[in-house]
């Protein structure tokens, strides 16, 4: 096959950032995607729904002249969010999700939430009016290893607030082990699961191996091959609880290439292309459609995107920037050691 027509797919899991990093950044997503959820972690966060109306224009005034993109909003929870004012912003259209990041789990995620009992009044509040929670599902205990926090998450964590809120949708966010599959596969109902493109394509050894790679670095970590093959698995299935959040996380390279590099992997410019290699490796390019452009509305009740995307396989290698320029510095584009040949036309 040399050549695929989907839908226009959706990124159900960006990062947009602010200011200069916003400008630069929001083409390489808005050019192939119709709709993305953008993540709060800001500095500071994007906490109340007033924030995130207030981002929200930021981000409209930024998309590219002649792109048509919607950003999907999300509100960052915190132990002292007020259930009413989510429930105002969910009400008014503005508000696709709310999203948890246990505290200190990843970038900007100290305002997070450190006792979910507390957490609790939202929490009740969003089963009430049918607002998903968005989880980084990963425990922060230091006793923990870092390989092991997402399955611990879901043992500790994620059982006992299903649990305890069974009405509660819960996206679990970037997946990345054969447990997360494994539990979104047992749930009845309402939980789903976000992969990202990175997942799909390196294990941990990209990161590790040969000198340490900061470019392959993100959190979740990614894990072993095994797990690597239940994502692939999970993701070209064509079952409706998984689909595309690409977690496409920019930070200039100054802040990755250091002694203490942040967690992130910028992966919005080629992601199509990616997924498309993948797909056609796992003879599911009849299931990447379902994947990027028909679960995600489903699970969050939007319809799907009526324009269409063409991707063609090309002899010659794609070529495309290594770096996104900005003016805050330059960040290197995700590179998945083998060269490209689907083309978004
Ligand atoms: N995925 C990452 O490694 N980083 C994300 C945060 C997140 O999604 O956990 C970021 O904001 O940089
Ligand atoms: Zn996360
Ligand atoms: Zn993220």
């Amino acid at each position: 096959m040399n050549s695929i027509t989907i839908r226009r797919p959706d990124d159900w899991h960006l990062h947009l950032r602010d200011g200069a990093v916003l400008a630069s950044v929001i083409g390489d997503t808005s050019r192939h995607f119709a709709r993305a959820i953008i993540m709060p972690n800001l500095v500071p966060p994007v906490v109340t729904t007033a924030d995130a109306k207030a981002y929200r224009e930021r981000i409209i005034a930024a998309i590219p002249k002649g792109d048509r993109f919607e950003p999907l909003m999300t509100l960052y929870l915190t132990e002292h969010t007020d259930p009413d004012d989510v429930e105002e912003g969910k009400k008014s259209g503005l508000i696709t999700a709310v999203k948890l990041y246990p505290a200190g789990a990843t970038t900007n995620s100290h305002g997070g939430v450190r006792d979910m009992e507390k957490a609790m009044p939202v929490l009740e509040r969003m089963a009430k009016i049918g607002l998903t929670l968005c989880v980084h599902g990963e425990v922060t205990t230091p006793e923990v290893d870092i390989f092991d926090r997402e399955a611990v998450f879901i043992e500790e964590k994620l059982e006992w607030l299903r649990r305890r809120l069974p009405e509660l949708k819960i996206t679990m966010e970037h997946v990345t082990t054969k447990e997360g599959v494994d539990y979104i596969l047992a749930a009845d109902s309402n939980l789903a699961g976000s992969i990202t493109t990175h997942h799909l394509i390196i294990n941990r050894n990209a990161i590790l191996v040969g000198g340490i790679r900061p470019h392959y670095y993100c959190l979740p970590v990614a894990k072993r091959e095994h797990h690597r093959q239940a994502l692939r698995r999970a993701a070209t299935s064509g079952d409706a609880r998984f689909f595309l959040g690409t977690d496409s996380a920019p930070h200039v390279d100054p802040l990755k290439e250091c002694a203490c590099g942040c967690a992130g992997v910028y992966t919005a410019p080629n992601t199509m292309s990616c997924l498309a290699h993948v797909f056609e490796e796992e003879n599911a390019l009849d299931r990447l459609e379902a994947f990027t452009s028909l679960n995600g509305p489903a699970w969050y009740g939007l319809p799907v995107n009526e324009e269409t995307m063409v991707l063609e396989k090309q002899e010659q290698p794609i070529v495309y920037p290594g770096k996104c320029e900005t003016e805050a510095g330059a960040i290197t584009v995700f590179d998945p050691m083998f060269p490209l040949h689907w083309r978004v036309r």
